[in-house]
């Protein structure tokens, strides 16, 4: 069965249906056809992270034709979706499920100045990306830098930015910042309190001048993963900030190109895509879209579940606590993969939204019925009737998700 389409050369293997008998049934697959918003819930370690996995690694195997009009963008917060590019060496997993071990061609990209650390395993990050500071409002340096707005530093920084502006137009970096400081008439203290922070953020590494810029790394055809757990530099409400850019840079080029495209279509001319349909992928989703208060990212993320069929953007985002997720997010998911989930809050988010099924038994019964190893889930979409008991296939790649065990570290291992 094919939830949410009818095109099988267009859909995701994603697993076997389950029932009480340890048999495995019928091919469980995802419409990958038209946009869709996705969430995968589930407690720690139900298997969230490998659900996203196996998504990615069908994205990755759709028609030549299919593939090259659309982008796969993974934010990786975690900095574990790079082991796409090694085969699993799990081969006894496979077993009975008619699938083979298999590497992908991802192009992984971090923090263009952090360059030096991540040379040791530069066969698996490729290249840096990098952003202008002009790309940041007043407000968002303000935010990013913790400044509040009634302090003499924040003046200091509008200052500076505007000067930056006016000889560099939107070609300037944080040295420039640095020299306008340094320039100014203000007390010592308040040029050096904003020095500190600063300097601070320059070691961030996206301020970078020797990277790509964000939006050239969306390219049709290509499956991009954004490094951004930054070897541990890059600080929360950076990667808030970073992804909520991004996400606003896609949605206005997308739907720009989309409008461009009907207009041909009208006319009765070809049309080709020029900026491609973007899946954007995004674990531990709650904390770029927090219920209860706005990170950088919360509205650009509302605006593309909203608005981004008709431009055909995707989202598939993983939670371990949908309760905590915006709820105008969850509400404007179309399906929804609901690994094992402890009762509370976060049962009863996802209680709420399998209620406007038909058919739909409480999530408390579901929960009773879930196995606990991870893998097991239940699938819905808004379109289909039934609620689908769902085993996630296991994936052809290295899934780099798991636990480090002090086993690892033996030299007899
Ligand atoms: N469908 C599956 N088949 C086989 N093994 C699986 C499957 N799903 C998950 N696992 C295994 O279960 C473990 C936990 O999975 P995963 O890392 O995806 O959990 P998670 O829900 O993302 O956890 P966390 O919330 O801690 O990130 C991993 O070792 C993974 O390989």
């Amino acid at each position: 069965m094919i939830i949410g389409g009818d095109k099988e050369e267009l859909s995701a293997y994603l697993g076997r249906k389950f029932d009480s008998t340890d048999e495995l049934g019928e091919q469980v697959r995802l419409d990958l056809n038209e946009p869709h918003m996705v969430t995968v819930c589930g407690k720690r370690g139900s298997g969230k992270s490998h659900t996203l996995g196996v998504m990615m690694e069908e994205l990755m195997t759709l028609p030549a034709q299919a593939r090259q009009n659309l982008n796969g963008l993974v934010i990786d917060a975690m900095g574990i979706y790079w082991s796409l590019q090694v085969q699993t060496p799990d081969t006894d997993l496979l077993d009975g499920w008619d699938i083979s071990p298999r590497e992908y061609p991802v192009k992984v990209y971090y923090p263009a100045g952090l360059e030096e650390q991540y040379e040791e395993i530069q066969q698996y990050f490729h290249e840096g990306f990098e952003l202008y500071p002009s790309e940041l409002s007043v407000e968002d340096w303000l935010y990013l830098l913790d400044i509040d707005e009634t302090q003499a530093q924040a003046g200091l920084l509008s200052q500076v930015i505007e000067q930056a502006e006016e000889d560099f137009g939107q070609y300037y970096s944080i040295m420039d910042l640095l020299d306008k400081v340094e320039a100014s008439p203000e007390s010592a203290n308040i040029k050096d309190a904003l020095n500190r922070r600063l300097e601070k953020a320059k070691n961030w590494g996206i301020f970078s001048s020797s990277g790509s810029k964000i939006e050239e790394i969306v390219e049709g055809g290509e499956f991009v993963v954004l490094d951004l757990s930054g070897a541990g530099a890059l600080p929360w409400n950076v990667r808030t900030m970073l992804t909520g850019i991004l996400v606003k840079k896609m949605y206005n080029k997308r739907s720009f190109d989309r409008s461009r495209e009907e207009v041909k279509k009208i006319k009765g001319e070809h049309t080709e895509v020029n900026f491609p349909l973007v899946w954007l992928f995004l674990d531990e989703a709650h904390l770029f879209a927090p219920s209860g208060h706005s990170e950088p990212s919360t509205d650009p993320l509302v605006e593309w579940v909203r608005q981004g069929r008709r431009p055909g953007l995707s989202l598939v985002m993983a939670t371990q606590q949908p309760g905590a997720l915006d709820n105008r997010i969850l509400s404007q998911c179309d399906t929804l993969i609901i690994h094992r989930l402890t009762a509370g809050q976060d049962s009863d988010a996802v209680g709420d939204k399998i209620s406007e099924l038909h058919d739909a038994q409480t999530i408390s019964h579901y929960m009773q019925q879930i196995p606990k190893a991870p893998g097991y889930a239940y699938a819905m979409n808004d379109d289909a009737e039934t609620i689908v008991p769902v085993k996630v296939r296991p994936r052809k790649s290295w899934h780099a998700g798991e636990s480090a065990k002090l086993e690892e570290f033996l030299d007899n291992q």
